[in-house]
């Protein structure tokens, strides 16, 4: 692969590996000052980063090649999304490689402030044998409260379940079932949560709503002694607020990881011997570590190559199982796009891309297709770059509408993806479907009924339903020198009209297309390239 890779913040070595025998050129700078990491970046195809790096305007900026932004890690709130969106950059992370490890160190955190014990070593280490002053207190039949019952938060959830703990929970994006599922009371405020629990540890991602969610209100109403546990992002629970909590001796310890100002350890939190901090640690383990860089290794060649990544954060979640067979629809969805493009020379502005989903392919990530649909129809025409990423937007930014809708029933076929693109005075339609393991068909072409495999030569002619024309299409083909495959014909008899698609095996020379043009009873001729 002739690409460029920069990796800026350490991963494993096991990353580095899969980077190298993918064949790209792999530079490990972890020392880049931001002058020369902006002053390098024009050069990358991809950077690797964890959550100490910005990747933002600025970088985009200078980053005219960049197609991957891999994310060795979990939170993307270092990544400004809409960038790397609007250029059809990809940003791919690797949001389970890492949660067992931010969880085990939630916990860690948990008991260390519980139990003195990080001040207990420190006392040792000077030589003091001190057993009155660091009492603690036991987890058993204490409430837990849990912000953000996601991936790390049930886990912690499952975990503290065993140390006898009652678990409540607020987390309002998420179904009852999933509280079920983790035997979590759930509460449906924040207060209430506060209000109730002896422990409150967050777990949400940083967002505008999540920032300082636990702060100088929440405290107000929170149970005198109550400890605190922060290994999500800095800032969550507010910094200022805790501090005044832990003087007041509302707080009575806290266990925190992350900080507002990484990382800079400036934070007033340092200054409490009640508070147990390490250095964003949560994800720093052996067995985290190889998996996270494992995972982005993979996820950006995949990207690079133009493959699917089921950890996209800028393009629809795939389930992992559902990768394979996903990828033969993209592939006829794109097809069907382009399709539209070629065959209709005479365009105007698209106006409204009509997509129906029925039977079988209702259960896959449909909007992973509409995209597809969207590249196809969009790439060809736009001279900017049109991928999965940007296609939705590029198809806003020119006032396209697009609707989807979706039927589970459905005759004749399993599946069938049906396309109406409408301009100002003019529909086009388009239908497809998968057969049996993977096999694409375009099965409607304008009203004609077809059974067309897509190949990378199609020679599309419409003319007028009479004897001879097919047999001088042919002909003409012949003395062109171009070798005819299959065809197929689809007719509309109301209306006295025919198409033919013919796969071919090499181009068709203007000349041989313009001659067929000229056959009597052919209205239109395209020779479409897949
Ligand atoms: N300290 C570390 O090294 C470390 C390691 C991994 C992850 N993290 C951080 O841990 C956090 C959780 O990660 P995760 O993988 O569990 O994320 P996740 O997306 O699986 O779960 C987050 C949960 O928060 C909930 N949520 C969002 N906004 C909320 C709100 N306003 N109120 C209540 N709940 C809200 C969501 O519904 C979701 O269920 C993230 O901030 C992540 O960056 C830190
Ligand atoms: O979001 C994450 O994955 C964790 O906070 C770990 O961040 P790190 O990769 O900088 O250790």
């Amino acid at each position: 692969m002739n690409m460029k890779i920069l990796v800026a913040e350490t991963i494993s070595e096991k990353g580095i590996e899969k980077l190298i025998d993918s064949g790209a050129t792999v530079d490990v700078n972890t020392k880049l000052s931001r002058e020369q990491l902006l002053e390098i970046i024009g050069d990358y195809d991809a950077i690797i980063v964890r959550s100490a790096t910005k990747v933002n305007e600025e970088l985009y900026q200078k980053a005219a090649k960049l197609q991957v932004v891999g994310r060795a890690g979990n939170g993307v709130d270092n990544i400004e999304m809409e960038g790397a969106t609007k250029r059809g950059i990809i940003v791919v992370n690797t949001p389970e490689s890492n949660v067992v490890s931010a969880a085990e160190h939630t916990i860690g955190l948990l008991l260390a402030s519980c139990r003195n014990i990080p001040q207990a070593h420190a006392r040792l280490q000077e030589r003091v044998w001190d057993r009155s002053n660091l009492k603690g207190v036991e987890l058993l039949n204490k409430t837990l409260g849990i912000v953000g019952l996601g991936r790390i938060g049930s886990l912690v959830a499952t975990r503290l379940k065993a140390f006898g703990m009652n678990i409540i929970a607020y987390d309002p994006y998420i179904n009852e079932a999933r509280f079920k599922r983790f035997g979590v009371e759930k509460k449906e405020t924040l207060e209430d949560l506060v209000r109730e629990a002896d422990f409150i540890t967050v777990h949400t991602p940083k967002t505008e709503e999540t920032m300082g969610m636990i702060g100088k209100e929440q405290f107000k109403v929170a149970k005198k002694g109550v400890r605190v546990v922060n290994c999500a992002r800095g800032g969550i629970i507010d910094e200022q607020a805790l501090e005044e909590a832990l003087k007041e001796k509302i707080v009575a310890s806290a266990g925190i990881d992350v900080l507002v100002n990484e990382p800079n350890p400036t934070s007033p939190l340092l200054d409490f011997n009640n508070v147990v901090l390490t250095p964003h640690l949560g994800a720093d383990t052996v067995e985290a570590q190889d998996n996270v860089g494992l995972t982005v290794a993979e996820e950006v060649i995949s990207a690079l190559k133009g493959e699917m990544v089921a950890n996209a954060v800028n393009l629809p979640t795939i389930q992992s199982q559902d990768v394979e067979v996903l990828k033969v629809y993209l592939w006829l969805g794109e097809t069907m796009g382009k399709i539209y493009y070629q065959l209709e020379k005479e365009k105007e502005a698209v106006e409204r891309v009509e997509i129906m989903y029925n039977g079988e392919v209702v259960n896959l990530e449909t909007s992973m297709i509409t995209l597809a649909i969207l590249k196809g129809i969009f790439e060809p025409v736009l001279k900017e770059k049109v991928n999965y990423v940007n296609a939705s937007l590029t198809a806003k930014s020119r006032g396209v509408v697009v609707a989807e809708s979706e039927e589970t029933a459905v005759d004749n076929y399993l599946n069938l993806i049906q396309v109406k693109i409408v301009s100002k005075n003019k529909e086009f339609s388009v239908s497809g479907t998968i057969f049996g393991k993977g096999e694409a068909r375009i099965v409607e072409l304008n009203g004609y009924e077809l059974d067309v495999d897509p190949t990378p030569y199609m020679l599309m002619v419409e003319n007028i339903d009479k004897p001879g024309v097919v047999g001088q299409v042919g002909t003409l083909l012949g003395v062109g020198r171009v070798n005819i495959a299959t065809m197929q014909l689809g007719r509309i008899s109301t209306d006295n009209r025919a198409m033919m698609v013919l796969s071919v095996d090499s181009e068709i020379s203007k000349e041989t297309l313009q001659f067929i043009g000229n056959v009597e009873g052919v209205e239109k001729v395209r020779l479409v390239k897949i």
